[in-house]
């Protein structure tokens, strides 16, 4: 639809007002706005239902953008991959109502839209593309086995000197990875753990 292409409308899957249980701002309050479509297709995906944008009812701007402002100051946006779609109205509209505007990304589509804080997460099977390494303020990278960590070193060489460095224990794994993590995060002390917190607190 044309007004989707335009970022007029964005498939919207899901908010919810939650802390940020990851990286960098875990633990501060924030309102979560999930958008549908994603084609990257990590097999471990904790939210498959957002893949297929079709499913995910097209939603005006303006609606997420009146929601928000009842609950937050600090907005995140994720999905799905929210570089799907145009993010550049969205985001100008909370920078207008002067909210801090976070993205969770793997970075597969090129980055659109104003940013107080990129989380960039890359994926194997569709690599971070343009210049959003070099924007990144935090790389998080998902640790399902042991060749993960080689996947970090060499996403890790490609951002910024001042993006921090984040290992993740990929969720169904975590017993077997999160001991592997400790370990390497202690002989490699420029990376530091990131667990979803939420899940153990059972909050959204
Ligand atoms: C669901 S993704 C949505 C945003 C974007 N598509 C991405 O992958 O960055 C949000 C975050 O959850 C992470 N994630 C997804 N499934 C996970 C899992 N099973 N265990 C740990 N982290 C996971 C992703 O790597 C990403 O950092
Ligand atoms: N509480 C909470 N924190 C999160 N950080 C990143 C999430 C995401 O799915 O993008 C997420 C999520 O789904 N819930
Ligand atoms: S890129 Fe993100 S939303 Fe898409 S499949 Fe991977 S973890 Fe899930
Ligand atoms: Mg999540």
């Amino acid at each position: 639809m044309d007004l989707v292409d335009k970022g007029a409308m964005l498939p919207l899957m899901e908010e919810f007002y939650t802390i940020q249980g990851e990286g960098f701002h875990k633990g501060t309050a924030a309102y979560f706005v999930r958008i549908g479509g994603c084609d990257v297709g990590c097999h471990w995906c904790d939210v498959k239902e957002s893949w297929n944008a079709e499913t995910h009812p097209p939603t005006a701007i303006e609606h997420i953008l009146s929601n928000s402002k009842k609950y937050s100051d600090t907005i995140v946006i994720t999905g799905g991959e929210p570089l799907t779609w145009d993010m550049g109205p969205l985001t100008q509209g909370l920078k207008a109502q002067g909210q801090h505007i976070h993205i969770e990304t793997s970075g597969a589509y090129p980055l659109t839209g104003v940013w107080d804080w990129i989380c960039l997460s890359p994926k194997k099977n569709k690599l971070p593309v343009g210049d959003i390494y070099q924007k990144a303020h935090e790389l998080k990278m998902i640790v399902y086995n042991k060749h993960d960590f080689i996947f970090a070193e060499e996403q890790a060489a490609k951002v910024s000197k001042d993006c921090m460095l984040y290992l993740q224990p990929e969720w169904s794994v975590r017993e077997k990875v999160t001991p592997l993590i400790v370990e390497y995060v202690m002989k490699h002390p420029k990376w530091k753990v990131s667990l979803q917190t939420h899940k153990y607190l059972n909050i959204p």
